[in-house]
């Protein structure tokens, strides 16, 4: 493995192809790069990815293409090897350009490439698993890393041939954890004595949740509740379009919020997927939720991540299958009208965060080079 002796460390953070790699990735970046730490953050050149860092100017980011491993047999293995080689080769040459020495790997066939790479050139390698149960991708990877983080205790159990498994929370951006003095409510031109009802769907949307609240806003205007809706980039027009029909209940529609932060301050409830990332920031600013996994999730892991969450009485778990207007109406009156219920829920939230995970990792990282 390379020297121990330098003050100051590169480290090489894989975290392409979707929101809920790359945001975790960009909190542990940034908690080296205050410390000094040279961080060079590899993405892929997915839309998602070039929207995410274009929200943060201060750190230097990489592209590679994204890799998805397809079916075994499947015509499509001889580009995804193709594409692995082409990345091996293309982190290896970053890795001896930049004396690259830690290598992390946040989830996904996108980490593989980076993570073998360090392996070859003697660096030491990480990598994270955020959701309760992991990923092909990060199965796969876990054999080529020296440590396997986990964001939740439930993953450790995945790993137990593995030497070295910790767990660590998943890390939230040091820039959303910063108090802001500006007001949300300005922020979204909201109305401070109004309850706040946040529907979010991960970093790209969620079409089955958008649906289902578009058939349920004349419930949340008899409520006297406002909403703010991001609605992902796919959707955002057909979004905004209903809402423009009931123009009397208070409302802010975005295809895509690069102020989480903001909206989480703002929100009294969400509605929400249960993508580890949005769930390790609901638990961050103590936002009780309702939570609906995306049914299409490998190995159903959404699930799972929210039925750790309902388990501790931080949300409730709603399937897709189950919601419509009548039912998520009663979920949100129950709790938002609810006080105690809504009070319980956001101490169980908070019990969950872990405040310090992005330090926790970088602490991992530059301790043991
Ligand atoms: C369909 C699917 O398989 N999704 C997976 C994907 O989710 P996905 O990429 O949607 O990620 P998460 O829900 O975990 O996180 C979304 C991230 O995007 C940010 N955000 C979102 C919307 C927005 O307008 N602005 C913004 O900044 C959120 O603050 C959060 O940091 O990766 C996660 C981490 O492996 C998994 O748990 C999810 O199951």
């Amino acid at each position: 493995m390379k020297s121990k002796s330098k003050k100051s460390i590169h480290v090489l953070i894989a975290c392409g192809g979707t929101g809920g790699h790359l945001f975790p990735g960009i909190a542990v970046g940034e908690v080296l790069s205050a410390r000094g730490h040279e961080v060079t953050l590899l993405i892929s050149e997915k839309k998602i990815d070039s929207i995410a860092a274009s929200g943060h100017k201060d750190l230097r980011f990489e592209k590679m293409p994204f890799l998805a491993m397809p079916k075994p047999w499947s015509p499509k293995m001889i580009g995804f090897l193709t594409g692995l080689w082409k990345g091996m080769s293309q982190c290896r040459k970053i890795i001896r350009e930049k004396d690259v020495s830690v290598v992390l790997g946040m989830g996904g066939f996108t980490s593989f490439a980076p993570l073998y790479a360090g392996k070859k050139e003697e660096c030491r390698t990480l990598i994270h698993e955020s959701n309760a149960i992991p990923g092909k991708a990060n199965k796969l990877n876990a054999r080529y890393a020296d440590t396997v983080l986990c964001g939740l205790d439930a993953c450790q159990e995945f790993f137990p041939k593995h030497g070295d498994v910790r767990v660590v929370g998943t890390p939230v951006r040091s820039s959303m954890r910063t108090t802001s003095k500006d007001d949300p409510y300005e922020f979204f031109k909201l109305d401070k004595t109004k309850k706040t009802l946040l529907i979010m769907g991960g970093s790209q949307g969620a079409r089955g949740v958008n649906r289902v609240v578009g058939m349920t806003l004349e419930q949340f205007e008899r409520m006297g509740i406002q909403v703010l809706h991001i609605a992902g980039p796919t959707d955002y027009e057909e979004v905004r379009d209903v809402y423009a029909k009931h123009p009397t209940l208070p409302q802010h529609v975005a295809a895509f919020c690069h102020r989480m932060d903001m909206a989480y301050r703002v929100a009294d409830l969400a509605i929400a997927r249960s993508g580890a990332s949005s769930m390790s920031e609901l638990a961050y600013f103590g936002v009780p939720s309702l939570l609906v996994p995306y049914p299409f999730a490998a190995d159903d892991h959404q699930t799972r991540n929210a039925e750790v969450f309902a388990k501790e009485g931080a949300a409730r778990l709603l399937t897709e299958k189950e919601i419509n207007a009548d039912v998520l109406a009663d979920a949100v009156r129950d709790i938002l009208m609810n006080p105690k219920k809504s009070d319980e829920m956001k101490r169980a939230a908070n019990k969950i965060a872990v405040r310090n995970s992005a330090e926790k990792i970088a602490d991992l990282i530059v301790k043991g080079s």
